[in-house]
């Protein structure tokens, strides 16, 4: 077994940050499970237009209020701590951090290696 701890991702590459959002990516590819876990936090007033063509993603909502909106579709959830929306079609999406800072737990499968920023189509890279 291992532990790892927010503090530490914090002092590392791991730790991205955007306009909009600050990712703490606390398990990355190179721990061998498959998956990234990240703590994330989405700024209050921020608006994301995001779609991981490369990865499927889930995002448990812990702290805050705002809402997805489903970009084919023009359906929209409000996001409260207990929310999970997960990203299984690779769906184009918007995230709005209305009320409040938003703050998620991520799962990215494949793994991201820690330093992914966003390209122009709200995508990350593929592994490798
Ligand atoms: C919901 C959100 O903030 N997405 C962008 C960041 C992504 N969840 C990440 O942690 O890299």
């Amino acid at each position: 077994m291992f532990v790892k701890k927010l503090s530490d991702t914090l002092i590392t590459p791991a730790h991205v940050t955007g306009d909009a959002f600050e990712s703490r990516r606390i398990l990355l590819a190179a721990d061998g499970l498959g998956y990234s876990f990240h703590d994330t936090v989405v700024k209050k007033g921020s608006t994301q237009r995001l779609e991981y063509k490369n990865h499927i993603e889930a995002n448990y909502c812990i702290e805050g209020e705002g809402e997805v909106e489903e970009v084919s579709t023009g359906q929209v959830w409000p996001l409260r701590p207990g929310t999970m929306y997960v990203l299984d079609q690779h769906d184009a999406h918007i995230i709005r951090a209305t009320q409040s800072d938003l703050r998620f737990i991520c799962i990215f499968t494949p793994a991201l290696s820690g330093e992914e920023t966003h390209d122009a189509s709200g995508s990350y890279a593929p592994p490798g």
